[in-house]
């Protein structure tokens, strides 16, 4: 068999680097593992995932077969190594311990001389991971320093604010140096520190928040107080809080945990998918506002209130990335604080087995979602099986009121039901086993789709089918069925005339389903089984508020969501457009596709899906005329009965990653009659209809101004025309 391109390219990149093939293969396939067979990551920055987790394998192995000697450079060598495929030179300077030997130990950053070139003999060889201080400095020489660890019973680690200044820093657990025993990390994946910059001045109201990446961040130098986040190869996230400020003193372990307790901990909803956020901002503001009742109060502003951390507001998207992250992220927060010196850790532990690439790589993302005044983990809710963030980086605008629903669900006058016994033997495959697809005879579910799956194994559509659906969407078909009583006029109270503007008829996909005897891995199910690719809700730059963009690469013919929403009856569509009329965006969708069938339909049998209350993400789809890069498809699966089915999206080209994805709403914007209100349209598309319309209409404005310039017609004429525009 050919080997998978992607594959042969990815062992090609490894072989830069000298890794042969057999020894990438594995590594390979736990990555596609990890990331649901999502090759973006791994392809991205010339597999430097891949190559990291091939390195981070190899040491893995290397210090469990032996603990190299301390001190001796060419130990150190090949850890250094691994690290070469980063940027070394400019690595930020504040290490990070790795607690996969010591979990129970937290990590203490030592807040100062990071920036000194001396170094303590007494330091191990796990030093090399650390970033080059300075290019003269020999690598056997960049030896960790000590920290300043009290030995305690519980086997914490603490750190004492008098020692801020030493540039001793030494490392004890149990006797022994803690230091040389737990790797270091080449870089924090993040730093966030309240802006003390003068300590004199006790303004703690702006947090410095920033984003370390691992290539461009600079050396900390004289950090007074500072909250690390930072992974382990092993998964686990260490947040640590030091403060070594003299104008911070907390005074007792239990005043903080008290005050905690009581600013969070009673008053927090669990389920909150910021309630990580809202705990380290307490737990920032608890702290910090101790700090402050004991020490002396503030020479140049002894007004000032206890401090904000207003600043960790831009921090949230770290706290809450991270949990995004670590699913099961749970918080547990022991902090123990005597004489004045401060120890927080372990603030949250998060499920193993997240290598530090994917932290990272996310934290990349991240440069963007600090800048964004509203973001939000989960819009779903959890309701599907993969998380949707929604992101505004343009204006204020917040989360907008809907209850996320994963399903459709009928209003109250719709007629959809979904009997088992509506469901016959010949329109289901009852006799099927395993996949239906890999059967030699396509089975009876092909029944809509001429006796051919509309799949390809794997899930996409097949291109003939595809293209056909593009050519009826794009109304360049004859398939447009007009209605002798079309549903959307007729009325008790007359309140709309006119005639049918026609309806496109579509091809249908049916989907295997529970009275089918294939297993529920058949390549005939897709739809039903969800959102697969990774998206995102984002606020657009322009006028069309809301959209959904996609964060991978998608392929032509892929899945991508399905319209859900309220299933409602034309009349109580109607209705509910009345109540709304005047708001800006509106969410209704016809279930038009096959009204041809059935002669007159009666008003509970003609339905639209209605997402304005209730919906999913396709709500937040925009419109784009002509060339939009998803297509609608209806997709039969509960029930035979066309009057009600799923609306589902597929790509109708490749879409690449961060693109917005669209359909065509298949507005006429001359139509006052269509449900969805006609809305001037900034799609951007060359084949935009109704920038056609306004650019034929002042194509004839011209033309009649000019000859009205040259008084070929009187000025009567050309303001009528100009009226009925
Ligand atoms: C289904 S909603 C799409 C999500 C919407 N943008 C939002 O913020 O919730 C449809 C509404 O989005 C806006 N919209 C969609 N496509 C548009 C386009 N091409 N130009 C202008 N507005 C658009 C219109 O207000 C329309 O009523």
């Amino acid at each position: 068999m050919a080997p998978n391109p992607k594959v042969a390219k990815a062992c090609k990149a490894m072989k830069t680097y000298g890794i042969a093939e057999r020894t990438v293969l594995p590594v390979l396939k736990n990555l596609l593992d990890l990331y649901d067979n999502n090759w973006v990551y791994i392809e991205d920055e010339n597999y430097r995932v891949l190559a990291d987790a091939f390195f981070d394998g190899q040491n893995d192995k290397k210090s469990t077969k032996a603990q190299p000697s301390l001190g001796n450079p060419e130990e150190c060598k090949p850890q250094y190594r691994k690290y070469g495929l980063r940027s070394q030179k400019d690595q930020p300077s504040v290490p990070v311990n790795d607690f996969r030997d010591r979990p129970e130990l937290a990590r203490v950053i030592p807040p100062v001389g990071f920036s000194d070139k001396k170094v303590s003999e007494t330091s191990s060889c796990l030093m090399e991971i650390l970033p080059n201080y300075d290019d003269e400095t020999p690598v056997s020489c960049r030896r960790k320093r000590k920290l300043v660890y009290q030995e305690e019973e519980d086997h914490s680690v603490e750190l004492k604010s008098g020692d801020t200044t030493s540039n001793q820093i030494g490392g004890h657990y149990n006797g022994e140096s803690v230091a040389d025993e737990m790797p270091l990390y080449d870089a924090p994946l993040a730093i966030i520190r309240p802006g003390i910059e003068d300590p004199s001045h006790s303004n703690y109201s702006g947090m410095d928040v920033r984003y370390i990446e691992e290539s461009n961040a600079k050396r900390e130098t004289n950090t007074p107080s500072s909250i690390e986040l930072a992974s382990s190869s092993g998964g686990e996230v260490k947040i640590s809080l030091i403060c070594n400020s003299p104008d911070v003193r907390v005074r007792s372990l239990d005043a903080v945990l008290k005050a905690m307790e009581e600013k969070c901990l009673k008053s927090y909803n669990i389920t909150d998918p910021a309630f990580s956020l809202k705990v380290m901002k307490d737990v920032c503001e608890c702290f910090l506002s101790l700090g402050m009742v004991s020490t002396s109060s503030d020479p140049v502003n002894p007004e000032k209130g206890p401090p904000s951390v207003d600043g960790l507001e831009t921090s949230k998207q770290l706290v809450v990335a991270n949990s995004r992250l670590h699913k099961a992220a749970k918080f547990h927060c022991t902090l123990n604080l005597s004489n004045g010196s401060a120890k927080f850790q372990n603030l949250f532990r998060a499920q193993p087995c997240i290598p530090r690439s994917v932290v990272s790589k996310s934290l990349v993302g991240l440069n963007k979602i600090i800048n964004a005044s509203f973001f939000l983990d989960d819009i779903t809710k959890g309701e599907e099986s993969r998380k949707i963030s929604m992101v505004n980086e343009i204006n204020s605008e917040r989360q907008p009121a809907f209850n996320y629903i994963p399903k459709n669900v009928t209003y109250r006058g719709a007629y959809v039901k979904f009997l088992l016994s509506r469901i016959s033997d010949d329109n289901c495959c009852s006799s099927c086993v395993g996949d239906c697809l890999s059967q030699e005879i396509p089975c009876a579910c092909t029944g809509e789709t001429g006796g051919l799956f509309a799949y390809r194994p794997g899930g996409l559509l097949k291109e003939d089918f595809l293209e056909k659906c593009i050519l009826m969407n794009q109304n360049l078909s004859p398939n447009l069925f007009y209605c002798e009583d079309c549903p959307l006029l007729r009325s008790e109270d007359s309140r709309v005339s006119g005639t049918c503007n026609g309806h496109v008829v579509r091809n249908f996909i049916k989907e295997c389903w529970y009275k089918c005897g294939c297993s529920k891995g058949c390549g005939n199910r897709v739809v039903q089984r969800g959102i697969t690719a990774n998206l995102q809700v984002f606020m657009t730059p322009g006028e069309k508020g809301w959209g959904l963009r996609t964060l991978e690469n998608l392929p032509k013919g892929a899945f991508v969501c399905e319209y859900v929403g309220e299933i409602v009856t034309n009349s109580e569509l109607y209705d509910r457009n009345k109540q709304s009329a005047g708001e800006k965006h509106t969410y209704p969708v016809l279930l038009d596709s096959d009204w041809g069938s059935e002669g007159v339909l009666k008003d509970e049998e003609a339905l639209c899906l209605d997402a304005t209350y209730y919906g999913n993400i396709a709500r937040f789809i925009n419109h784009r005329c002509g060339d939009a890069n998803m297509v609608e498809v209806p997709v039969e699966i509960e029930t035979p009965d066309h009057h009600y089915y799923h609306v589902a999206f597929f790509t109708s080209r490749e879409v690449t990653a961060d693109e917005e994805l669209t359909w065509d709403y298949g507005i006429d914007f001359g139509d006052t009659n269509h449900p969805i209100k006609a809305f001037k349209c900034c799609c951007g598309s060359k084949l935009c209809r109704q920038y056609k319309k306004r650019k034929s209409m002042s194509y004839v404005l011209s033309i009649l101004f000019t000859a009205w310039h040259h008084k070929s017609i009187s000025s009567q004429f050309c303001i009528i025309i100009k009226f009925h525009e």
